[in-house]
């Protein structure tokens, strides 16, 4: 089976270069000037392999595998123009967020688009720069169709990269999503300089709002404390690498943050803050760091709205 990646930012490439180890493989992307110059700038300091082919043509993605790698709030505007070009193939979500339009995840909105293909999620703890450097990653692979999930298990792993498969697409994909906002939590409070104690309740109590909300929609209870859930939740709540983290930080520190940025956690929190009041479920991490980046609450207010909600049991 060939493969392809759909979406040349840091993920898309670094998936493309970690593949190419094993066969060819066709990166597409919108903006490719920097494609004859042997380095994404996106990804700076890794080399691109002769087995990538990079292109700016879609008529050219003609592998069975397609691996979307676009942010979340620009899947549905992708998909509506080139459904027909990519239905009934196999089709892998990279995006790690809920879309603000429909309230959905990547993979229903792939699904709904396409119908005929076979939709999976790649999701799990992993930098783009740490995989195209050939650090040792392991990540969750969720498809419906169990042989199915097995095949692109196969296919998509490589001497570095180490796929976990499920059939929880709703579960992994949601702990991937969640994960964001809380990461924003966390560095708004180191930002703030509330310190590690605070750091790790934001990391606690979020789990527990990701397994609340995951659950009431789907997601089996299992799936979260596993790599896509809680495995993601650590290391991007720890770690500078982190663009969801280091926007954290400004906030938490009022200091100014690089537009353009993707920062999946900030619109998937106020997806999150609409499906919350639509089931009746309490997210008030979730809920702050909405507010926190519309720009509704001050992060002078931030600490007042977690503090004194009222004492209950754990
Ligand atoms: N970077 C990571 O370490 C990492 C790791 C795991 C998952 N992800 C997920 O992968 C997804 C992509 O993140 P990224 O890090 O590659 O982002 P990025 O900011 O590096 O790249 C985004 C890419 O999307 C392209 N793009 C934007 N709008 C577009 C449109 N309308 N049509 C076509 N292309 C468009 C941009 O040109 C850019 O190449 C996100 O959901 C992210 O959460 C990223
Ligand atoms: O840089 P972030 O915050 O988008 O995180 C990247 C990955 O999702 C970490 O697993």
């Amino acid at each position: 089976m060939s493969v392809a990646i759909i979406g040349a930012g840091a993920f898309g490439t670094a998936l493309a270069v970690s593949l190419a180890s094993k066969g060819p493989v066709t990166l597409w992307g919108r903006d490719i000037e920097w494609a004859g110059l042997g380095e994404n700038p996106r990804l700076p300091g890794v080399a691109l392999p002769s087995a990538l082919r990079i292109t700016d043509r879609l008529e050219e993605i003609e592998a069975e595998t397609v691996l979307l790698a676009l942010p979340a709030q620009v899947l549905g505007g992708f998909l509506a123009e080139h459904d027909k070009r990519f239905d009934g193939r196999n089709l892998v979500s990279c995006a790690k967020g809920i879309d603000l339009a429909t309230l959905t995840g990547p993979a229903t909105m792939i699904g709904t688009a396409c119908p005929q293909a076979t939709v999976a999620v790649l999701t799990g703890p992993s930098f783009a720069a740490d995989i195209a450097r050939g650090l040792p990653t392991a990540l969750t692979l969720a498809c419906a169709d169990a042989g199915a999930a097995e095949a692109l298990q196969r296919q998509l792993s490589t001497a570095t990269l180490r796929l976990y498969r499920t059939t929880d697409v709703i579960g992994a994909e949601l702990g991937g999503a969640l994960k964001n906002i809380i990461a924003i939590a966390a560095g708004a409070a180191i930002g703030a300089g509330y310190g590690d104690s605070a750091r790790a309740s934001v990391i606690t109590r979020g789990f527990a709002e990701m397994l609340r909300l995951a659950t009431a929609l789907g997601a089996r209870p299992e799936t979260l404390p596993g790599l896509s859930g809680l495995g993601d939740l650590v290391l991007t709540c720890t770690s500078e690498q982190s663009r969801n983290f280091r926007y954290g930080l400004a906030l938490g520190s009022h200091q100014p943050f690089a537009a353009g940025t993707t920062v999946e956690g900030a619109a998937t929190a106020r997806a999150v803050t609409a499906l919350a009041e639509r089931l009746g479920i309490e997210m008030p991490i979730s809920n702050l760091v909405a507010g926190l980046a519309q720009g509704r609450i001050g992060m002078e207010h931030a600490l007042d709205f977690l503090l004194n909600r009222p004492l209950k049991e754990e």
